[in-house]
């Protein structure tokens, strides 16, 4: 039976081969599907779901039934359908079915920008929840990007991932956050030549405060929140404050990149493979003022500074190397990190949905709010986190400070403290005042 048949609509995707395929390894199958003006919701549900292994097993069947209609869908009241993800299919695999989890909904800003055109696959190949994590991607996007957006959905239907169960697009961040219960906020308007600092974090803090509002409506009461697009600690402050209903704790500023580059230096230099490199924070921005802290890292388990005795070149060298790796790399590559952020970003929700290994630890950008270190409260600051797993962290309470590392956490603790007052107008704290520090810049400006 063709796909157009069972949906009695014509879509984007109706007419495309793709659809072959499904109909050699799927046994039962219906098609259904959304297409709303601005928001597109291409679903594959499950009702038994399979393993990877199982599907490319399918894959290669030649003879298979044709789909069939399950009983509980009524093509007829769904609105235009499009695409491979607005299957509902059953397959007959009930052992698996117990292994399988509860799908997890997960929502991505900039969904058609470089970073997420690494982040999405990785999503959608199981490389972040697990093998057993069936998952939904809610992508956002704007007039700009919604053509943009539609290949990218066509890219994922055409990768055959089997854990990836719904796929819907939108520019509305009150449709597409709905249920979410993780949100990757990567999407934000570069800084443009001439463009202030001050105008950058007015209009991407207007970003945020919308898509925090949204959040706040329609997410996942315990949605996790990791805010990559720049400048992340105050967009993710912003952002919270304009959720009042989800917990605080929930918000991250992404600084795992900035981490994963001052292990990668450290382990150039002591000549020893990164996975030898622990217990590595970074304090405070992301941006040059960040501090890559080598008096708690460790080497082989042993304290840096035991292993790397050059402290000339920790003070200085590894610490301008890593706040300004993403500039030098925007000068060789022409454009930021978008590969290494998407790792980043996958390691940043292992790292809350795994047990942290025993005494290490991991960074980002948290709230502070009655946090060991003397930081401001009430800003979004990069510290040392420990997880259970469970989504949520603590921060770490056994770390030392030497006065090189306290005078550049409190540089980074006054420009995020300057940027929060440029942004009040935005988390209802005020007018705004707007007074930099000169050379506050992203890790990509220099
Ligand atoms: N925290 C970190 O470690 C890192 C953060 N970053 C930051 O991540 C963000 C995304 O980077 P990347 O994916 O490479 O960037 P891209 O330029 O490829 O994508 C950014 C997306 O942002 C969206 N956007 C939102 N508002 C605007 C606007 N007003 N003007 C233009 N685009 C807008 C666009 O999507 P749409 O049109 O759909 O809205 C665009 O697709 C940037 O802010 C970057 O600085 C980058 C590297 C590391
Ligand atoms: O400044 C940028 O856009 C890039 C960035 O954050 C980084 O490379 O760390």
């Amino acid at each position: 039976m063709a796909v157009a048949e069972l949906t009695g609509t014509p879509s984007l995707y109706t007419t495309r081969t793709t659809h072959h395929r499904y109909q050699y390894y799927s046994s039962q199958l219906s098609y259904v599907s959304t297409r709303l003006s601005n928001y597109r919701r291409i679903s594959l549900r499950p009702h038994y779901p399979r393993t990877n292994q199982n599907a490319r097993t399918r894959c290669s069947v030649k003879e298979a039934e044709a789909p069939v209609a399950l009983q509980t869908e009524d093509p007829k009241k769904k609105p235009e359908c499009y695409g491979v993800f607005c299957l509902t299919y059953d397959l007959k695999a009930e052992d698996e079915i117990k292994s399988w989890k509860k799908l997890v909904n997960v929502a991505v800003s900039g969904a058609a920008g470089m970073i997420s055109n690494h982040l999405l696959f990785k999503l959608a190949s199981g490389e972040v929840f697990g093998p057993d994590q069936p998952i939904a991607l809610k992508l956002l996007g704007s007039e700009r990007s919604l053509q943009a957006l539609e290949g990218v959905a066509m890219e994922l239907e055409d990768s055959l991932y089997p854990l990836l169960r719904e796929v819907s697009i939108g520019i509305d961040p009150y449709e597409v956050f709905q249920d979410a219960e993780w949100a990757l906020l990567i999407g934000a308007k570069p800084r443009g030549p001439g463009m202030e600092r001050a105008d950058l974090l007015d209009i991407n803090g207007q970003i945020f405060a919308e898509q925090g509002k949204a959040l706040n409506a329609v997410a996942s009461r315990n949605v996790k929140v990791v805010v990559v697009g720049n400048p992340c600690n105050t967009n993710a402050l912003i952002c919270m404050k304009n959720a009042p209903d989800i917990p605080a704790k929930n918000f991250h500023a992404l600084t795992r990149l900035d981490e994963n580059r001052a292990k990668c230096q450290l382990a150039l230099k002591a000549g020893v493979f990164y996975d030898k490199v622990s217990n590595v924070t970074i304090w405070g921005n992301h941006s040059t003022t960040q501090v890559p802290d080598f008096l708690n890292a460790r080497i082989n388990g042993l304290p840096v500074k035991e292993v790397i005795k050059d402290i000339k070149w920790l003070e200085q060298e590894f610490t301008e190397k890593v706040q300004k790796r993403g500039g030098v790399l925007i000068q060789k590559w022409g454009r930021s990190s978008a590969a290494s952020t998407a790792v980043s970003i996958v390691d940043a929700i292992k790292s809350l949905i795994t047990p942290t290994p025993e005494g290490d630890w991991f960074s980002s950008g948290v709230y502070t709010n009655g946090n060991p270190y003397g930081v401001a409260e009430n800003i979004v600051f990069s510290m040392p986190c420990r997880s259970n797993g469970d989504g949520d962290y603590e921060l770490v309470k056994d770390v030392n400070f030497d006065d090189f590392l306290h005078s550049r956490i409190k540089k980074s603790e006054a420009e995020v403290l300057a940027e929060k007052r440029c942004v009040a107008h935005l988390t209802g704290e005020g007018i705004a005042v707007c007074d930099l520090p000169e050379d506050t810049m992203l890790p990509g400006e220099m």
